[in-house]
């Protein structure tokens, strides 16, 4: 925190909408000097086993207390309002809110990235695609907006929405429909909702939606008709940096939004991986690593291809590899509250030291693939496992196991890379809540053996936002050259050798065959018979 003396403008704030919590940030601008912040938790809700939802008034009424606390505490520390000079939003992605125009108001809660009700969509959707084997079916819409089929992304969510919700479906037909992922409810509710509330969104997020064409960066008709899902519903595609609106209410009042990306897009822009062959890797409720591919669009059959950003209206965009874990610090949220394991993120890093050096080979695995697995399995079906387990095991061999698994699944996405892309990686950036844990990014770094370098602040995905933000209101920042340097930090190298991290890689891909296809419910009548009898 500043001292009050020292409270001298411009600053810029930044909303940070994760899946956990929702942050208000302020920074002085054009550094990573956090001046205050405020920060809430956001439960989700499961109406069924499989089922992750948000309620969106929640989360736009936590963004505007956030604001309004973090503002307060801005002014009690000597700063004056006016001079944050604009705001920038980042967010989970994928994640869907649909609204009634006229009332301005949600058909239902949000479905959160994380949900797979929409298993059977996506095995309906299979079934209309003609003559060809599951993993071709699977890979069918990659040419057109780079990504799988699979429950994650916003247009099989939407798909579901309208089968199976009546209001939905009628408000979509006659126009009535306002669909977005959470920056563009959030942005819409912040400029005065239904009154004068803006529909936009931009590229990155866009891109995640499986409705946006990857080369055009326009909405796509053929991947429309595919979903079965009316153009009217869809907000304006806008670059990551440019002015989006202006807040209609509250503290802020007054103040332009002038940024907006995806939250894993935005660490990027906040570790200054700018160059083509640069990666970082953002440890939250899931884990994500994106790797700068520079202008050119480059296709992996395991990993993604999304926007990574595009700073300006008229900037040439920047595209990334994306390989996506869903349950990365999400598996100790299970330990905690299902398990009974941990009652608190504090202790894992003891409980998982304890028993590192106790002689024996660690042998116990778990792969936390409750909602299947992501990059490079994409298996909708996988659930979890732990093997290994023995009369010695203890909860700190789990709590072990568990952050281990985390960083085999890093290897499983640099093995994709260097499989697919020949792109040799030799040191990954890492960021978010689980990179305060030293032992789990010592234990990363010897499983995957590459230097591992953490980020300065833990809060670059908000940083990111902050900096496109400012990007668009100061023609003098350069955002390429703005932070100190990040070679000036120490690595993280590998402690242990190449023969010792095959041989646990050899162990994990065995845990990981047996956690594969485990759900057969989803699958057609037929082979699921077939699967039963075997
Ligand atoms: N010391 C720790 N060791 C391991 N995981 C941790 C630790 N502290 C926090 N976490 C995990 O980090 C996650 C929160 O990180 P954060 O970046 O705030 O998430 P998000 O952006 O998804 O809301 C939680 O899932 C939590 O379990
Ligand atoms: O909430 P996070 O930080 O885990 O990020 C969620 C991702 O954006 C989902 O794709």
């Amino acid at each position: 925190m500043e001292s009050k003396e020292s409270l001298s403008g411009p600053f810029v704030g930044a909303i940070d909408a994760g899946t956990t919590s929702v942050r208000f940030i302020v920074f002085e601008a054009g550094t990573d000097n956090i001046i205050c912040y405020h920060q809430i938790e956001v439960p989700s809700i499961y109406p069924k086993e499989g089922w992750c939802e948000q309620d969106p008034i929640f989360i736009v009424n936590t963004v505007n207390e956030c604001i309004a606390v973090a503002c307060k505490k801005f002014t009690d520390l000597g700063g004056s309002i006016k001079d944050i000079v604009t705001i920038g939003i980042t967010n989970q992605r994928e994640s869907s809110v649909v609204w009634d125009r006229t009332t301005g108001l949600p058909l239902a809660n949000a479905i959160i990235w994380l949900d797979n009700r929409t298993s059977t969509t996506v095995e309906e959707l299979l079934e209309t695609i003609p003559n060809s084997a599951r993993g071709a079916k699977i890979n069918y819409l990659r040419p057109l907006c780079g990504l799988p089929l699979s429950p994650y992304f916003s247009a099989v969510k939407l798909r579901w929405l309208r089968d199976n919700v009546t209001s939905i479906r009628k408000a979509m037909d006659n126009g009535q429909a306002m669909f977005g992922t959470i920056d563009t409810w959030l942005m819409y509710n912040l400029t005065g909702g239904k009154n004068s509330g803006v529909h936009k969104t931009d590229v990155t997020n866009a891109s995640r939606t499986m409705l946006m064409n990857i080369e055009t960066l326009e909405w796509d008709h053929n991947l429309l008709k595919f979903f079965g899902l009316p153009k009217s519903i869809l907000p304006e595609i806008c670059s990551s940096s440019e002015y989006f609106g202006t807040l209609a209410d509250g503290v802020l009042q007054g103040t332009s939004i002038t940024a907006d990306l995806g939250d894993q897009q935005a660490a990027l822009v906040g570790q200054q991986c700018f160059s083509k062959g640069q990666a970082k890797a953002t440890y939250g409720t899931g884990c994500f690593l994106l790797y700068n591919t520079g202008t050119s669009i480059v296709n992996s059959n395991g990993l993604l291809t999304t926007v990574g950003y595009q700073l300006g209206r008229k900037a040439t965009p920047h595209y990334a590899l994306e390989g996506s874990v869903s349950i990365a610090g999400a598996a100790f949220n299970w330990l905690r509250d299902n398990m009974g394991i941990i009652q608190n993120t504090a202790q894992i890093e003891a409980m998982a030291n304890s028993v590192s050096n106790d002689g024996k080979p660690l042998d116990v695995y778990f792969v936390p693939a409750f909602n299947g697995l992501y990059a490079p399995y994409w298996n909708q079906d996988a659930r979890g496992v732990i093997c290994g387990l023995s009369e010695e095991t203890t909860s700190e061999h789990i709590v072990r196991a568990t952050l281990e698994s985390i960083c085999f699944q890093v290897r499983d996405i640099l093995d994709a890379m260097h499989k697919d892309c020949k792109i040799p990686l030799s040191k990954l950036m890492v960021d978010g809540g689980m990179t305060v844990n030293n032992l789990f990014l010592q234990i990363q770094s010897d499983l995957v053996g590459i230097e591992v370098v953490r980020a300065n602040i833990s809060e670059t995905t908000a940083l990111g936002a902050a900096m496109a933000a400012y990007k668009a209101v100061d023609q003098r920042y350069s955002i390429e050259s703005s932070l100190s340097n990040t070679a000036a930090r120490e690595p993280i190298k590998p402690l242990i050798n190449g023969t010792e991290r095959n041989l646990r890689y050899q162990k994990w891909k065995m845990a990981i065959d047996r956690s594969l296809n485990w759900d057969t419910s989803t699958l057609p009548q037929g082979e699921r018979e077939s699967f039963d009898g075997a």
